[in-house]
């Protein structure tokens, strides 16, 4: 689904990103960690050909992302809400979003029912423009709209971010079943390493851009993970 080769990137001399070598499978679950700065958003923005990195390629379905924009059709993402159309309210956005994708109203309608817990009644029938949402609540219209349209590879930066406790139990819920009912690849950033070894089969980490660990999830690894953050 994703390769990733010798990929660079470095702002003014210092290289901020370095991986020789990563691919997710098509319905993988990969949680990328690490402290702040380690270059997980940096990453994602070169997979998502939304920078150039300095050296190196991503590939999405054998394809260059920087030279074909097919990866488009299949692939769901929530960055930051720099992704979001602040004029729009929710559910002109959903529908912007449903109508590149061949969605119906229905089909949305249909879409968004899983959702709705997650929404917790604050995000539909608001009168409200997007930008005038806190930004927990930017968040959950982001992820929604991102996977919206069933992409067979997720990619969401800090989801569980800026949401309550209550919202992000239920969006822990809703990737799993995203996971194991659509066989969604999800490639996730997270702070939260509790959640992020409950959705993900897979986890990296990140360190000061380099990839340090790559290792498959079991019972061991959220102690694994505490234990290599504590300093
Ligand atoms: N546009 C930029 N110009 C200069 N440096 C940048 C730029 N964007 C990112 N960086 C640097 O690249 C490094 C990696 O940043 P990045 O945001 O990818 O880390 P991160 O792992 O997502 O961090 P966090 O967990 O804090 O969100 C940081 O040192 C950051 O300051």
């Amino acid at each position: 689904m994703l390769e990733v080769r010798n990929i660079e990137k470095a702002y003014n001399g210092k290289t901020v990103v370095s991986i020789p070598a990563l691919s997710v499978a098509t319905h993988e679950t990969v949680g990328v960690v690490g402290n702040n700065g380690a270059g997980k958003t940096t990453l994602f923005r070169m997979i998502l050909d939304l920078i150039r990195p300095s050296d190196g390629e991503v590939f999405l379905k054998g394809l260059n992302v920087m030279q074909s924009g097919a990866w488009k059709s299949y692939t769901g993402s929530h960055l930051d809400e720099g992704f979001l159309i602040d004029y729009l309210t929710p559910e002109e956005y959903f529908r912007f979003i449903g109508d590149l994708h061949g969605l119906s109203d229905g089909d949305i309608t249909e879409r968004l029912a899983p959702f709705l817990d997650f929404f917790n009644g604050e995000i539909l029938a608001q009168r409200k423009y997007i930008r005038d949402f806190s930004k927990g609540n930017q968040k959950k219209i982001g992820v929604a709209a991102a996977a919206l349209f069933n992409p067979e590879l997720l990619i969401l930066d800090e989801p569980f971010a800026n949401l309550d406790p209550s919202s992000q139990i239920r969006l822990k819920n809703l990737l799993k079943t995203l996971r194991d009912q659509h066989g969604m690849a999800i490639l996730i950033s997270s702070h939260d390493l509790s959640h992020v070894t409950e959705v993900c089969e897979r986890i990296i980490i990140l360190e000061k851009g380099q990839l340090i660990q790559d290792m498959q999830t079991t019972e061991n690894t959220l102690q694994e993970l505490e234990n290599y953050f504590t300093v």
